[in-house]
């Protein structure tokens, strides 16, 4: 499956700063000028899952693989980027490719860095980005409303189901909200998704602090704060800076240097658990002798679906899932001692995946 976050924010707010230290590498040239990055820059990152290690412990595994999620670091989007100023339809087009948007907001004071509003105010930034998404909506949407009349007047069902859709999202940005207020129908979910709407996507607030400020923020993401909880949506404070020296040393280092800091963990872990939140994702665990590995589905996925996760045989060839929960795995200590505990259940296509199950696939082939 794989699910992709997009890096979005105005120019030289540490976009690539971030994404480097995600992805542990130099991929993205980050330096201080706006527009420095303009082809999006794609990387995969492991989830940091501490479960996943216990389990590998108990078990013996040789190998610890976490699942991953995906990255992509895109040009920076400034006022007029509906526009196409800035080259701004082109960074449009690599949010739409998205599952959910982590909108970094500079909340660093440092008079070298230039801001290309000449001031730090990440509430007004916010508000910038999100009515250059809420225009290129109201665009696109006028366009698709257009390409479709002769098949709305020609009784087309799906066209006719689109452009109801389409006129609730206009309406909704027409009155200067974001499409994401929209609620949706249980049967209009799956034709509301493919509109691909930019303010639909989930959004997720990355407040940059500077180095001093990574462990309780500042005034600046205290008014991020406010303003997400305002709008239902969440926010992390992280210092780009700081997370990008920490990817660069060993574990003990890192950890010593956390510590110093006053912080419990990076920085990148909880924006990624704060990712997967947002996206409603789960994991499940396979472990055995020779690896313990993790898995993401989405909240509510059945076993078969699951196993279609790790190959597409696994699902069309389904039996059923031996199934151990986390906390019986730990227990029990392992698989052994949680089948002579009777814990290890047999569990058919309509078994719902919960979070942290230790699953056995049994199919044809
Ligand atoms: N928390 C921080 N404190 C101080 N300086 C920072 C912080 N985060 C990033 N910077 C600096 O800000 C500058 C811009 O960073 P970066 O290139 O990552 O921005 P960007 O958002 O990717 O920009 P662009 O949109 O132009 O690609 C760099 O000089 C970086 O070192
Ligand atoms: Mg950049």
């Amino acid at each position: 499956m794989g699910f992709k976050m997009g890096i979005v924010g105005l120019p030289n707010v540490g976009k690539s700063t971030l994404f480097n230290a995600l992805t542990k590498t130099a991929a993205a040239q980050a330096a201080n000028f706006p527009f420095c990055t303009i082809e999006p820059n794609v990387g995969e990152v492991g989830v940091p899952d501490a479960r996943l290690d216990k389990l590998a412990a108990i078990a013996g595994s040789k190998q610890i693989i976490p699942t991953r999620m995906t990255f992509v670091d895109i040009a920076g989007l400034v006022k007029g980027a509906s526009k196409g100023e800035g080259l701004g339809n082109q960074f449009l087009a690599n949010i739409r490719e998205v599952d959910a948007i982590a909108h970094v907001l500079r909340c660093f004071e440092d008079g070298d860095v230039t801001h290309v509003e000449g001031r730090v105010d990440p509430v007004a930034d916010a508000e910038t980005i999100e009515t250059e998404l809420m225009l290129a909506d109201i665009e696109s949407i006028e366009k698709r409303l257009q390409n479709i009349v002769r098949k709305v007047r020609g009784g087309d069902k799906e066209a006719v189901q689109q452009e109801r859709l389409l006129r609730q999202a206009l309406s909704v940005l027409e009155d200067g909200q974001p499409a994401r207020v929209v609620d949706v129908d249980e049967d209009d979910v799956k034709a509301w998704k493919m509109l691909q709407l930019l303010t639909t996507k989930p959004i997720l607030y990355v407040c940059n602090v500077g180095e001093a400020e990574a462990a309780d923020g500042n005034d600046f993401s205290a008014r991020v704060g406010e303003m997400a909880a305002a709008q239902g949506n969440s926010h992390v404070i992280i210092s780009a800076q700081i997370e990008e020296e920490i990817s660069q040393l060993e574990d003990d280092e890192a950890e010593m240097f956390l510590s110093e800091m006053g912080l419990e963990e990076a920085g990148l872990a909880r924006l990624i658990r704060a990712g997967y939140e947002l996206l409603h994702l789960e994991t499940y665990f396979t472990v055995g002798p020779k690896e313990a590995r993790a898995w993401t589905i989405k909240h509510g996925t059945a076993a078969p679906q699951a196993a279609g996760v790790i190959h597409g045989d696994f699902e069309k060839g389904f039996i059923r899932a031996e199934t151990i929960a986390y906390d019986d795995f730990l227990t029990c200590d392992g698989e052994q001692g949680a089948k002579e505990a009777g814990k290890m259940r047999a569990e058919g296509k309509t078994y719902v995946v919960k979070d942290g199950d230790v699953l056995h696939f049994l199919f044809n082939t």
